[in-house]
């Protein structure tokens, strides 16, 4: 946080893991390496910054590109704030409930709260890999903080950073992910969900995805 002496009541965010409506889902997404999740950030603030997660990056994979990851805002509204790892571009994604947002490759990730409402949001992701703190927790966050009434703040632990971009969800048509729905019926349609397990299959679909 950006005073890392807040404090708040109650845990900042909680995460219910592996979450399936019948046994024949769970059974696909373990089939399928593949893990649904419900994150809830309620409303608040620490000090004056919003409610937010800690941040990480995810590794590449076998063939060199590094794992994406799939959110639905279920409930509120969500700050995606998005860090390259080279620290070239810095977005944060807008989106409300029903929109779906894709972490491309190389791209770190902070959700953040920036309403008074609860947040609650799904996530698709593949269990192939485990997710990266090290520079979150030796930068203390992401590269903006987002302070109450909206502001965000250059967090002043990292080097020179190009402003923010601020986006709305870009389509995920060039990946023919269908985004109309719920992304938990995504569950059973591995044409949608394969490149979470495999990016380097999308690459040109995925670099062109945060462009604006
Ligand atoms: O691991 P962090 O940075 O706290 O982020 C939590 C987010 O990451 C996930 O665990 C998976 O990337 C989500 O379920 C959750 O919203």
């Amino acid at each position: 946080m950006a005073d890392p002496n807040c404090s708040i009541s109650g845990p900042l965010y909680t995460m219910y893991r592996d979450v399936t409506e019948s046994d024949t889902d769970r059974t696909w997404l373990q089939d399928h390496t593949l893990r649904y999740d419900i994150t809830v950030i309620p409303a608040g603030t620490c000090g004056i910054e919003y409610a937010k997660t800690k941040g990480h990056y995810h590794p590449a994979g076998p063939a060199g590109v590094s794992y994406p990851e799939m959110y639905q805002v279920l409930e509120g509204r969500a700050h995606y704030l998005l860090q390259r790892k080279d620290l070239t571009d810095i977005v944060v994604v807008d989106a409300a409930a029903g929109d779906m947002v894709l972490i491309p490759p190389e791209y770190g990730h902070v959700t953040i709260n920036p309403v008074h409402e609860t947040l609650v949001m799904a996530n698709l992701v593949s269990t192939r890999f485990q997710s990266e703190y090290g520079i979150y927790e030796e930068l203390k966050g992401g590269a903006y903080y987002e302070m109450e009434g909206g502001e965000f703040v250059k967090n002043p632990y990292y080097p020179a950073i190009p402003p923010l971009r601020r986006i709305t969800p870009p389509s995920l048509e060039p990946l023919q992910i269908p985004t109309t729905g719920r992304l938990y019926d995504l569950i059973g349609n591995y044409q949608a969900l394969e490149v979470l397990n495999a990016p380097d299959k999308f690459t040109l679909a995925l670099r062109d995805l945060l462009k604006g």
